[in-house]
């Protein structure tokens, strides 16, 4: 007996609900996308057919030439795109069109505010795809067939909470997806408006694009008669195979919005072709925005593989480290086989020189771009800056290249914009100055207020001010840049070399000999809570302040890592102390049971300074209630 067909009903994930209603109003004008959207899927399904044929020819014997159709029906209303790719079975259909499998994205559309509901740009990050037919339709049919099945299916949506899900009776393999236009949209139902849409978008797709030629001109007195022969109307060659100076500035911007499914345009992109000993084409693109989830570094990634002009797999990880992984783009090799896999990728010296070779592109695309057009730079270092910095950390072959391309906040401008490179820094180092002075710390306003710069201020020597979350990490894997030493200036002995004078030295060793018994006497009451005790040289202003020892984890660092639940080392301070200070010399005269008073507190206040908290803040304050009212 033969099972009656069944229609089932189902709900959209919460994320898919969201995401349309958001979608239709924020891409409204420009609502023309889904073609390219629409197109783009169809292509990405041919090539994963072509793909899978390779090792089963059987999959495509019965109709083994690959193409996408646009097809209309006036009467109905109805806009058609068909491919006789991959196709997809029931459960493919459930999954693929009634979820979004990237994770964060509740997260994401949870945090939106009102405006940004209404950004384009934002909502376009998403990679808009298969729900954007909702801009323009107000119902959409799927029927596919998943290539060496003999089921296929039919799914059915009105963009709202629900989709429908039924077989069908589809000849061949594929997908039809079926737009029931809007009636404020039958626009798309135009002949030369869909001809001039898929010219704009889609002739750097692969696969032909084909439409019915028009009606042939109608003898006397006789209607015209509908065409039934199809016509490739984009030019169907892949992008990257052709000559760079026969490409348009255009053209490659489309190709990326084709490949990315991101809704902005690319910032920049290197397109090489490589003969001899390695033969391969890279078009490699920077984008102009950072990805809602670019945080995570476990995210899709890397480039979509070719080999000699065969569709192998999207998201190659093996080309692309992970910190470039904001970059997209296309490899096609000649030297990887046919039936390349990802564990073959990993172990391959071709995978690993087409890395190095696909790294330098890119880092040589962002100095260029940095060079000439700094504005875009900046923005660049904005959305990308912070993973671009992981780089320093993990890849030390081009550790010095990437150094040049950080930018940092700095004494320079005491501007929380970071938008000073180290050759800017280096041009301005003092004469005698051979070291790069840095600090780290929890917040800009932190950083920039530190009593550790004081003397760095009054000499006029300028300090790089570090407080993202990546930099204490990132640049303690930096020893130098242009052989001069990074060097933080809350660490260590502070030694100005050539930067401080003959009498200032001498001035500074009195002081200390002149000090050694206020010294033990802090030393005294500070006990174990400290390392040691010293006369600082850092100090004009303040009183005191806390540097961790040389060599030894910073504060910074430990911090970072408590947050992060790790078990991080207790790390002992050393006190530095300012003696020429009005509070030190007060304290200095003060007996034994007032001084422990003093001495607490001109540690707990170095401390705050240091990390913005304390560990027992209510004995802090009542110590220093107490020493304000003291007589
Ligand atoms: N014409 C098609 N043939 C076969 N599978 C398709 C087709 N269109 C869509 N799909 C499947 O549905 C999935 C979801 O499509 P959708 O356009 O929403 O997102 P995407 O293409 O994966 O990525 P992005 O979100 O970046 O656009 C695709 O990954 C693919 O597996």
């Amino acid at each position: 007996m033969s099972e009656t067909p069944t229609m089932e009903k189902h709900s959209f994930q919460t994320e898919v609900k969201q995401l349309l209603h958001l979608m239709v109003h924020s891409l409204y004008s420009n609502k023309e996308i889904f073609l390219r959207e629409l197109i783009s899927n169809a292509a990405d399904a041919v090539d994963k057919l072509r793909f899978q044929s390779l090792d089963n020819s059987e999959l495509i014997a019965e109709d083994p030439d690959f193409k996408i159709r646009i097809t209309t029906d006036e009467q109905a209303g109805t806009l058609t795109i068909s491919d006789n790719g991959i196709g997809m079975s029931k459960d493919e259909l459930i999954a693929n069109l009634g979820t979004i499998a990237k994770s964060g994205t509740a997260d994401f559309l949870s945090k939106l505010s009102g405006d940004q509901k209404k950004d384009a740009n934002l909502i376009g990050q998403f990679g808009v795809g298969f729900y954007s037919g909702f801009i323009v339709a107000d119902k959409m049919t799927v029927v596919s067939k998943a290539a060496g099945s003999n089921e296929s299916f039919s799914w059915s949506s009105q963009g709202e909470g629900e989709f429908e899900i039924e077989p069908s009776d589809k000849a061949g393999r594929g997908t039809d997806i079926i737009l029931h236009l809007k009636d404020s949209e039958k626009e798309f139902l135009n002949d030369w408006r869909l001809r001039s849409i898929i010219g704009k978008y889609s002739d750097h797709i692969s696969v032909p694009v084909q439409m019915l030629k028009p009606a042939e001109p109608a003898a006397e007195g006789e209607d015209p008669k509908p065409s039934t022969e199809f016509e490739a109307v984009n030019k169907a060659t892949a992008l990257w195979t052709r000559s760079k100076s026969d490409i348009s500035e255009d053209e490659y911007k489309e190709f990326y919005k084709h490949i990315s499914h991101d809704f902005t345009e690319p910032m920049s992109w290197a397109h090489n072709k490589v003969e001899g000993t390695q033969e391969y084409t890279s078009l490699l693109y920077i984008p102009k925005n950072a990805p809602f989830d670019l945080w995570n570094r476990e995210r899709s990634r890397g480039v979509k593989l070719y080999v000699q002009r065969v569709f192998i797999m999207d998201d190659a990880e093996q080309f692309l480290p992970v910190y470039l992984r904001f970059v997209r783009g296309v490899l096609d090799s000649n030297d990887l086989p046919l039936n390349v896999s990802r564990e073959i990728l990993q172990d391959s010296s071709v995978t690993q020189s087409l890395k190095n070779a696909c790294v330098k592109r890119i880092l040589s695309l962002l100095e260029k771009t940095a060079k000439k057009d700094p504005e875009a730079y900046q923005h660049f270092w904005e959305q990308f800056g912070n993973v671009l910095k992981e780089g320093l950390g993990e890849d030390f072959s081009n550790q010095q290249t990437l150094a040049g391309l950080m930018r940092f906040s700095s004494t320079h401008t005491d501007s929380a914009k970071q938008d000073v490179s180290l050759d800017d820094y280096v041009s301005r180092m003092n004469d005698g100055q051979d070291k790069i002075y840095y600090i780290t710390a929890d917040s800009f306003e932190t950083a920039k207020n530190s009593p550790h710069l004081e003397v760095f201020r009054k000499k006029g020597i300028e300090v790089l001010l570090l407080a993202d979350r990546i930099d204490e990490w990132a640049i303690s894997h930096l020893s130098d840049y242009q052989e001069k030493k990074l060097v933080s200036v809350t660490q260590g002995d502070l030694d100005l070399g050539e930067l401080e004078n003959q009498e200032e030295k001498e001035q500074r060793e009195q002081l200390e000999k002149d000090s050694a018994s206020l010294i033990e006497r802090f030393k005294a009451v500070l006990g174990d809570k400290v390392k040691d005790v010293k006369v600082t040289h850092r100090l004009t202003d303040s009183p005191a302040c806390v540097v961790s020892s040389e060599g030894e984890m910073s504060a910074q660092m430990a911090r970072l890592m408590a947050a992060a639940g790790q078990s991080a080392p207790e790390i002992k301070p050393v006190f530095e102390l300012n003696p020429e200070h009005q509070l030190v010399q007060h304290a200095a005269e003060q007996s034994d049971a007032v001084f422990e008073d003093w001495a607490m507190f001109l540690f707990e206040q170095a401390l705050l300074a240091e990390s913005g908290s304390l560990n027992d803040p209510g004995t802090f304050t009542k110590r220093l209630n107490k020493l304000l009212l003291a007589k």
